[in-house]
């Protein structure tokens, strides 16, 4: 059942910005949705409205049901984390977590029980007296977690919690907001320009383009059936080749491939994990860097215009600068007019 359902939400802003463009998502109960996007693409508006820090200009917002398209953020049965944490350094981590339970006038004694309860979920145990100061950013941050989920909101409302935290830490914070997120079976709206973050922790990812929905799926479906060129692109590393079709065959600087769509022109998308080399002193490609990884390698290459293109290699050591290859792609997609076409 769905919990949070937002319709036709658009957002312009003075000077004609669309931020958001009719935009509309159901997350069902328990629903960890990630909306993933580039810079600019509308990701934070959209959360700030179903937050109700922004005004939406048109479309609906309901919870359970209920229209709170206009309700300010005290009202609605959410809770933001924002980038930035915005803690109160002049209290301790107690009282930043109590601080939202004493504005609704609990007594005391459940207010400690509360958040005792929460500092344990986040792992922050004992934390309670001391200064927000005197924590590490990723401890910040599951305080800044803890003080949204002490006040038990339906909807939890992540804008890129961990952007200002390293690359260790980031990962591991995902996976531990994750399990609170499916311990609490809370419904959650997650914004990142994390790829990774949202292919990690992500029931459906939302991918936007310029303020509307280029494609929503689970995760493993975005990775390997992306329906534009943009999710192609957007998501894991892919190779995008813009040739010609004729005849049932594209073609671009040298390299060939059969695809039965109609002539015209096609943009053919091939994963790295899937494009095998062969030597061959008349290759199409031109090999021009090899990567040992040490699991695998990777190879760039390139056509004979400079396309570069990727491969990725169980044995690194076969390839070397500057020597040419012939390409055997298991599997690829074609797409014409922003829209997948073809898939093998
Ligand atoms: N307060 C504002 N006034 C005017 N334009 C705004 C305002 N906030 C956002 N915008 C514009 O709306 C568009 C969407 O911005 P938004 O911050 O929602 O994108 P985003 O996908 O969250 O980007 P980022 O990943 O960089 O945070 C951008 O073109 C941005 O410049």
């Amino acid at each position: 059942m769905s919990v949070l359902k937002i319709t036709d939400v658009s957002k312009n802003f003075a000077g004609n910005t669309v931020a958001v463009d009719k935009f509309s998502l159901d997350v069902a109960d328990g629903e960890l949705v990630c909306l993933l996007g580039p810079s600019g693409s509308g990701k934070s508006t959209l959360l700030r409205m179903v937050g109700g820090f922004e005004r939406p200009t048109a479309g609906q917002i309901t919870i359970d049901g209920d229209d709170i398209t206009h309700l300010p953020p005290e009202r609605r049965p959410t809770g933001m984390v924002f980038q930035s944490h915005a803690l109160w350094t002049h209290m301790n981590v107690f009282k930043n977590l109590a601080f939202g339970l004493k504005l609704r006038g609990l007594p005391k004694d459940e207010i400690k029980q509360k958040v005792d309860a929460v500092l344990e979920l986040v792992g922050l145990s004992g934390y309670g007296t001391r200064g927000v100061n005197q924590l590490s950013g990723g401890q910040q941050q599951r305080v800044a977690l803890a003080r949204s989920l002490v006040l038990e909101p339906k909807i939890l409302l992540l804008d890129e919690p961990f952007a200002s935290l390293d690359q260790h830490l980031r990962e591991r914070l995902r996976e531990e907001v994750r399990d609170i997120q499916q311990r609490l079976k809370i419904t959650t709206l997650f914004v990142t320009h994390g790829q990774d973050e949202a292919l990690a922790m992500a029931d459906r990812i939302v991918v936007m383009r310029d303020g509307r929905t280029e494609q929503i799926d689970r995760p493993d479906v975005v990775y390997r059936e992306p329906q534009t060129p943009f999710v192609a692109g957007f998501i894991g590393t892919m190779n995008l080749i813009e040739g010609q079709v004729a005849n049932g065959r594209f073609t671009h600087a040298g390299f060939g491939l059969d695809i039965p769509i109609p002539d015209g022109p096609a943009t053919v998308a091939i994963r790295p994990e899937v494009l095998d080399l062969t030597a061959s002193d008349d290759g199409v490609a031109v090999v021009h860097r090899v990567t040992d990884y040490g699991t695998h390698g990777l190879v760039d290459l390139d056509l004979s215009d400079g396309t570069r293109l990727k491969s990725m290699v169980a044995h690194p050591d076969l390839f070397s600068a500057g020597q040419k290859v012939d390409l055997q792609p298991k599997a690829i997609a074609a797409y014409r007019n922003n829209a997948r076409v073809y898939r093998s």
